[in-house]
Parts: C-alpha cells; structure tokens; sequence
C-alpha cells in the first residue's frame, strides 16, 4: 500500500496547471454513450482514478474507447448492446449513476448497481427516480441492483426537484434528451458542470436551454451524434490549490481555470486578507500574512461549495481567530476534522457546524484521508505543518486528483509516495 509523506513548511511559487473538472468529466463519459453515429472525442480529462474506472465500466458495456494522447479519449458506443451495468467497478464511484439516465435515453431500460463515492453523509437518489418515474419508467431496486423500464419509450414531464441536486438535474437532462417531447426540470442545479454537460448535448444535437439557470428545458431530438469536445477546468482543484497557496503564504498563478467559476472561493480568499488577481483563464493567488478567520455556510452554486469546505477548514484553523463553518449540504462531511485534530487544530463540531479557534501551526503526525476532500485537507495541513505529516487511505484523493504530488512539488512543496506493509 502507499501512503504520502509531505514534510511541511515550504512556501509554493510558481506556476500549476488545472486538470478538467472530475464532476464534469464523469458525466460527459456516460453521455457521450447517446451518439447513434459516429465518435466522440473528449478532450481535458483528468487522469483521475474515477474516470479510469469509468473508461472501464464504458469499455465493458460494449463501446470502443482509445485513449491515444494524455488527458483525451475518443468513444465508439456502436457496439454497446446491453443495458445492463452490474460491474463491481460501479460501486466504485457516485457519478456510475449517470448510467441509469443515459441507458434510459439509449435503449428505454438500466440497470445499474447502486453508485459509491465518498462517505459524506446519506446520498439519497430519490429525486433522480422521480424524474425518471415522471418521464413514464418503472423503477424498482433489487439486491442492491436499480432497475428502470419504460413500456414505451421517455416521454417528456414537467420535474420540480424537492433539493437542489446535481446528479438528479443532469441525470434527467440525459433522460430527457432523446425522450418524446418536452422536459422542464425546475429548481435545477446551477454548477458549472451541469452546464457543460449540457453544452456536450447540444453539441452532439440535443436541444437544452436555460442550463445554468434554475429552470432548464429540454426538447426531445429523434438523433444524437459523435463531436468534439474539451471538459472545462475543475473548479474544485482549483480551490485547492488556491487555499495551499493561502496557507503556505505563497504565490501561485493557476493556468487553464475560468476564473468566473472561483468567486465564491476568491471572495472569501479575499476577505481573509489574500491577494488575488484574475486573468483571461488564470488566477494569481498570493499572500504574505497569517490569514484572518471567517465564517463559511456551503451552498449550491453560486454559493460556497462544499466540495471545497474540507480544505477550507483546514486554513481556517490556521487563521486568526474564530470562524464558524456551516455545511448545510452533507451532514457527514466533518470527518477530516478528527484528523486534523490529531495535528493540533482546535476544533468543535456540533451537527452541521464547526466552530474554529485558529492556531498558529499545526503539528504533523500520521493522519488518514476517510474521503476525497478530506484528503485535499490533509494535503494542505501537512503543507504547513510543523516537520512530517504522513496520509493514509490515499486511494480516494486519487479519485479526483491529477498528479497531486507532482504539481504540488514543482511548486516548491516536498510531497513523496511511499510504500508501507499493511498492518491489518
Ligand atoms: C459526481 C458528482 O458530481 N459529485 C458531486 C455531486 O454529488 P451528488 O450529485 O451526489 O450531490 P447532489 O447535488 O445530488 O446532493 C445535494 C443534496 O441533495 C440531497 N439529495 C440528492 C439527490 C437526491 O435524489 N435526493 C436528495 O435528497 C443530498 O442528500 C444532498 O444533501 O454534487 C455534490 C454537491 O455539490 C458534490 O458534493 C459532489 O462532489
Ligand atoms: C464528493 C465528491 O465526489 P463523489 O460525488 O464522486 O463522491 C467530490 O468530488 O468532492
């Protein structure tokens, strides 16, 4: 097995180049299925452990993937015959639900195993099966297995999604796009991601609008087709990257971001003193003072997201006085938290909140990365704890990180992966 070992204490400068965006990518993989002729080449994919199972699970439904240039693919899906995805690679990841409404729109049925991902709290998909449900499918779960059928084919519904979801708004976008008639979802998710799925539909000549906004309409076309296309930059590494670069009170220019999609991050960066400067598609982050506590409430896009809170709380607790963070998203998203205490933090949660005395440095030890952005928080405190901070359970930052030790080290860090026996 391996763990990282980061010795902390190095200040970043330089230059870090963001990979596409995982929430994004995985979403357009399973989309790119709906072409009824010719291929789809993606191109800014992150070479990301979820995408590399989701190339798999792809494959193995019956398409043609080649992967011939770093960070690209292109899709064949004439040979996919089945609607079934029962795979263990399934279970792998939260985002193989994308499979139920694009085996849907393909073949009018799936099956596919219930999706893993990160253990944040429950992840109901109840507002994906009513949208399905609307559209005129049976759904039924079974040994762990969820099933839709049409009799019929789609048809096109009026959704009102209860919670903002992301998986719920895309996965009806995909459903709906080759169902008979029109689709409204509304109270849909903003995310930049659902907009560039969107804009990967229209472009393979599905009819969407007002994806971005909270109501989005899609009209039924008969045909689909293969195109290109380029995933755009991943908001949430970019975060990351702006919040070590925060922390270690250095200066980092990120390249290939769309500055528009950080706000959030940035003007709370901004409020805690850091300097930031936005390009065309760049961002210079830089900082030479102990940053000042804020408080943080996680929200649907255009709110603070929570994919980025985890990280974030890790800075807070090395700024200056109290901040309060509230995750009004996932209920089970505080486990770094206990972790980062094990270096020192001062930290108290209470249900949704945390409350955050800062400290002036954190200690390393050995800690573990019980999830994707927990891991991204460890990074970040091992960046700027005193002597060595060994990760463990590094398996989920390599889900959604690209290289993560490679682009912090040519930024000064000293971040290595080492191999150690398991125990158990
Ligand atoms: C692969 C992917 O894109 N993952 C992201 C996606 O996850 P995911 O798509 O799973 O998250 P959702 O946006 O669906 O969930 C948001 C909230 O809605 C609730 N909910 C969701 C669906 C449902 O059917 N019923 C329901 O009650 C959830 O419990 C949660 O409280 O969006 C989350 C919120 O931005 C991010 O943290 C994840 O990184
Ligand atoms: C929670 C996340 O991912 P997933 O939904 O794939 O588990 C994330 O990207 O922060």
């Amino acid at each position: 097995m391996e763990k990282l070992l980061i010795e902390g204490g190095r200040r970043l400068s330089g230059k870090v180049v963001i990979s596409g965006a995982k929430n994004a990518a995985v979403a357009i993989l399973p989309a790119a299925i709906l072409a009824d002729e010719g291929i789809c080449k993606i191109d800014n994919l992150p070479e990301i452990d979820d995408i590399k199972c989701l190339k798999k699970i792809i494959g193995d439904l019956g398409a043609e993937l080649l992967s011939e240039e770093k960070g690209s693919v292109t899709i064949n899906p004439s040979g996919i015959k089945t609607h079934l995805a029962h795979r263990d690679e399934v279970k792998r990841m939260r985002a193989s639900y994308y499979l139920l409404g694009a085996l849907l729109a393909k073949f009018g049925r799936a099956e596919v195993v219930f999706p893993g991902g990160c253990s944040i709290g429950v992840r109901p998909i109840d507002q994906h099966i009513k949208g399905f449900e609307a559209m005129g499918a049976k759904v039924t779960i079974e040994h762990g297995i969820i099933k839709a059928y049409t009799e019929n084919g789609l048809k096109g519904a009026n959704i009102y999604l209860d919670v903002v979801s992301v998986g719920a708004t895309i996965n009806i976008m995909l459903a709906a796009c080759k169902a008979d008639g029109v689709t409204i979802i509304e109270n849909a998710a903003k995310e930049p991601h659902v907009v560039d799925v969107a804009n990967f539909l229209n472009t393979m000549g599905a009819n969407i609008k007002g994806a971005g906004t909270d109501v989005i309409k899609i009209t039924g076309v008969k045909h689909l087709k293969g195109c290109d296309y380029s995933v755009i930059p991943d908001q949430i590494e970019a975060g990351t990257f702006m919040i070590a670069a925060a922390a270690t009170q250095g200066d980092v220019t990120l390249l290939n971001v769309i500055p528009k999609h950080l706000e959030s991050i940035s003007a709370k960066l901004i409020e805690m003193g850091v300097d930031i400067e936005e390009g065309e598609d760049n961002i210079r982050v830089y900082c030479n003072r102990r940053t000042k506590g804020v408080n943080i409430k996680t929200l649907p896009y255009p709110g603070f997201p929570t994919d980025i809170q985890q990280p974030m709380t890790t800075l807070l607790s090395i700024s200056e006085g109290r901040s309060i963070v509230n995750e009004s998203i996932w209920e089970g998203r505080f486990k770094h938290v206990d972790e980062l205490k094990r270096m020192g933090a001062n930290i108290k949660v209470e249900g949704k909140i945390a409350v955050i005395e800062g400290i002036e440095k954190l200690s390393g030890t050995e800690v573990m990365a019980t999830d994707l952005r927990a891991g991204a928080a460890m990074i970040v405190a091992g960046l700027v704890a005193d002597g060595n901070t060994y990760i463990t359970n590094i398996k989920h930052i390599d889900r959604g990180y690209e290289n993560i030790e490679d682009k912090f080290n040519k930024l000064g860090a000293s971040i290595k992966r080492v191999k150690f026996e398991d125990e158990n």
